[in-house]
C-alpha cells in the first residue's frame, strides 16, 4: 500500500535523493544536507507541538510504499509564511495612460513588489518521483494535504497559497531572471534560487528594483513567461485549479511563476470529504477512496478500493489490511473522499 505519513530523520537519504531529482527552480528543496536535515527536524517539532494558531511551523510528509519501504514522493505545508523572513511577490496591476487631446488610450501592466501573502498557509514541495507518475498517486499526494489541514484547521490560516514553479530550462536559465540579472543582479538564477531556498533573502531587498516595473519594458522573452508554469509543473497546477485555486496576479520575483490561492473552507477536497466511523470487515471493494486517520504526529493516509462508504450510516467499511496500515480500530473516525 502507499502510505502518506510525517517525515522522520530516517528518511534523510530518500529526501536528499528527491532534492537531487527535483532539479533547478525547485526552490524549497535545495541539495544541501544541513538544510534538508533542518527541514526534517523542524517538521518533527511542528507535528509534536500543541498549538491553537499557526506561526512558523512546517509540516513535511513522505509517500511510502509500505511493501518495499521505498519513498515515492514528498509534499509539505508551511503553516504561516513570511512571519520570520519577509515573503515577497510581484503583483501585476494595470495603469492607464490616456490623452483625450491626442485620442490615445494605453493600458500598461505594472509589476509592484509586495508582502501581501504574509501570514497565509502555503502548500509546497510537491514531488512524485518519475517512475511513480502513473495512476492515482499524484492526485492523492496533492489532495491529501487538504484533509490534514481540514482536520487541524486551527494550525492553519484561512487562506492557502501555492507558489508554482515558473519557466526555466534544464540548465536552470529563466528568461525572467535573465532580464533582472542584466539590469539589477550579477548572479545566475540557480545561485539566487539556492539562496532563497536557504532562507537567505536579504539580497532581495538590497538589489531588487525599488520602484514598480512597467511590464512592457521587459524583454519579449521575459514578458512571455509572466504567470506561466514550468512544463513539469503543469499537472500540479491542474490539480490545484480543480480544487478551486485561482491566480490573482501574484507572481514569483525571480522566475515569474504564478502564485495561486484559495480559502481553506472552499477547497473542493475539504468540502467533499466526509468524516465517517470505521467498520473493519473482509471482502470489501468499491470506488478508490483516500482515507486519513485524522492523526497529527501519527497521521497516516492511503488510497484503496478495498473499502466502501455507506452514506446512510456514515460508515466506512475497510479491509483489515487498510485498518492496520492506518492504525485504526473499529469505530475510529476517519476522513475520506473519492479520488
Ligand atoms: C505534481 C505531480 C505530483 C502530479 O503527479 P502526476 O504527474 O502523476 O499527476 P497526474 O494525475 O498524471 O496529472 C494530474 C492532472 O494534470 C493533468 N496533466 C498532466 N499533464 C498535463 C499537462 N502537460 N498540462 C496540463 N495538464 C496536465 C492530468 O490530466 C491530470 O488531470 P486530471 O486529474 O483532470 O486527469 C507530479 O507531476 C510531479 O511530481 N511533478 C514534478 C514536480 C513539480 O513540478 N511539482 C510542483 C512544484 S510547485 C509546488 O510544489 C507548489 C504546488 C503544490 O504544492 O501543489
Amino acid at each position: 500500500m502507499q502510505i502518506l505519513r510525517p517525515i522522520t530523520s530516517n528518511d534523510f537519504a530518500a529526501f536528499k535523493q528527491i532534492a537531487i531529482e527535483s532539479g533547478h527552480g525547485f526552490t524549497s528543496l535545495p541539495v544541501d544536507d544541513q538544510l534538508l536535515q533542518d527541514k526534517i527536524s523542524r517538521s518533527e517539532r511542528s507535528f509534536s507541538k500543541q498549538l491553537d494558531k499557526p506561526f512558523d511551523e512546517g509540516y513535511v510528509f513522505v509517500l511510502e510504499d509500505s511493501e518495499t519501504g521505498e519513498i515515492m514522493g514528498t509534499t509539505a505545508i508551511e503553516a504561516a509564511v513570511g512571519m520570520q523572513v519577509p515573503l515577497y511577490h510581484y503583483h501585476m496591476g494595470k495603469t492607464v495612460h490616456h490623452s483625450r487631446t491626442l485620442d490615445v488610450y494605453n493600458t500598461v501592466e505594472i509589476l509592484s513588489m509586495c508582502n501581501d501573502y504574509t501570514g497565509c498557509s502555503e502548500i509546497c514541495t510537491l514531488f512524485l518521483r518519475e517512475p511513480f507518475r502513473k495512476g492515482l498517486a499524484g492526485r492523492f499526494l496533492s489532495r491529501s494535504r487538504f484533509v490534514f489541514m481540514a482536520d487541524h484547521e486551527a494550525r492553519f490560516s484561512d487562506t492557502v497559497i501555492a507558489e508554482m514553479r515558473g519557466v526555466s530550462d534544464s540548465q536552470g536559465n529563466s528568461p525572467f531572471w535573465k532580464w533582472l540579472q542584466e539590469h539589477f543582479f550579477s548572479i545566475e538564477f540557480p545561485q539566487a534560487d539556492h539562496l532563497v531556498g536557504l532562507g537567505d533573502k536579504v539580497f532581495i531587498s538590497e538589489l531588487m528594483p525599488k520602484y514598480p516595473i512597467y511590464a512592457n519594458l521587459l524583454s519579449q522573452d521575459a514578458q512571455a513567461v509572466i504567470g506561466k508554469v514550468h512544463e513539469k509543473t503543469k499537472p500540479a497546477l491542474k490539480l490545484l485549479e480543480k480544487e478551486g485555486f485561482e491566480h490573482r496576479g501574484y507572481i514569483d520575483l525571480f522566475d515569474a511563476g504564478p502564485t495561486v490561492e484559495a480559502k481553506l473552507k472552499n477547497i473542493r477536497t475539504v468540502q467533499r470529504s466526509v468524516v465517517a466511523a470505521v467498520n473493519i470487515t473482509s471482502d470489501v471493494s468499491g470506488k478508490a477512496r483516500a482515507i486519513s486517520n485524522q492523526g497529527l504526529a501519527n497521521f497516516r493516509a492511503t488510497f484503496t478500493d478495498k473499502c466502501s462508504y455507506d452514506s446512510t450510516t456514515n460508515t466506512l467499511n475497510v479491509e483489515p489490511c487498510v485498518a492496520q496500515a492506518l492504525e485504526l480500530s473499529n469505530g475510529d473516525l476517519v476522513r475520506t473522499f473519492t479520488l
